[in-house]
């Protein structure tokens, strides 16, 4: 479905700072594929998604999409066929916007008419029940502006907005981590449920081995901007978190860094 070959991609490049963030990654993810991404500080975890999302452009090797080679497609090109879902809950949504003008956005998403941000009767019926969905009580306050909601309650909406025009991939980057813990594993719970509902092929980068290893059915961890392991299915699931660390010692002759994770 989605296949990186030999995606390398370098900030910097050729100055003293120069910093290689994915060196040769090749990646083959399979339509339905839910896919944990792990990995250490700097390991390259979010310049990956950037790098899949077209924010960044590698310097080298290829990304193609459902047979498309979309390497040098930019941003807005790949966002018609990508959902995306950061860690600030702020940036999701437009706050002066009321929750039905930023729903209205989303589902006009990749439309010629995609500025527009009318709401009609059919798009209020169509949202009250899409709202409805992330069993928040929302669907009432469709006229209440996205500024008001709770960090939790617009991450819930962002999720939503960004698998309201079915995504050929869902990337989420640490979309739970700045939310309380309740509020994170609420948002959490959705997730599970919309991306397996819908069947939705999934990148989930999260700092918590236990999330990484309960959720999807594919764990990738990154390590210095390569891939330093990818199991799926029984092999995943029957992992622990001292499993993950001491494959990462037997791979790379080190301790695993990362703070918030061992923290986590
Ligand atoms: N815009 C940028 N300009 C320069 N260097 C960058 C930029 N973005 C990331 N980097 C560097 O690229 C490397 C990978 O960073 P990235 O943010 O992808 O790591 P990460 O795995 O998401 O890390 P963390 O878990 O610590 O957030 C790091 O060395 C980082 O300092």
């Amino acid at each position: 479905m989605l296949t990186l070959k030999d995606v390398t991609l370098h900030f910097h490049k050729g100055s003293v700072n120069e910093v290689r963030a994915l060196n040769r990654i090749s990646l083959d993810i399979k339509d339905g594929d839910f896919i944990t991404v792990i990995g250490s500080n700097g390991a390259g975890k979010s310049t990956l998604l950037n790098t899949l999302a077209g924010t960044f452009k590698p310097d080298g090797g290829s990304i193609t999409l459902k047979g498309d080679d979309i390497t040098r497609w930019p941003e807005y090109k790949r966002a018609r066929h990508m959902g995306r879902v950061f860690q600030d809950p702020l940036l999701g949504t437009c706050a002066s916007l009321t929750i039905a003008q930023n729903l209205a956005l989303a589902r006009r998403r990749g439309s010629t008419r995609s500025l527009r941000m009318g709401v009609t009767q059919d798009d209020r019926n169509f949202f009250r029940s899409e709202v409805h969905k992330i069993g928040l009580g929302l669907e009432s306050r469709l006229d209440d502006r996205i500024g008001l909601l709770s960090g939790g309650q617009r991450q819930a909406l962002t999720l939503l907005m960004a698998i309201m025009v079915r995504p050929d991939i869902l990337l989420l980057d640490e979309h739970t981590a700045a939310l309380d813990p309740k509020t994170a594993n609420s948002v959490l719970l959705l997730t599970e449920h919309l991306v397996s509902e819908m069947n939705l092929t999934t990148l989930m980068v999260t700092h918590n081995m236990n999330q990484a290893i309960k959720l999807g059915n594919r764990l990738i961890m990154l390590h210095q901007g390569e891939i330093i392991m990818d199991v799926s299915g029984e092999a995943k699931s029957s992992l622990s978190v001292n499993d993950l660390l001491a494959q990462f010692y037997a791979v790379k002759g080190e301790e695993f860094s990362s703070d918030r994770m061992l923290l986590t």
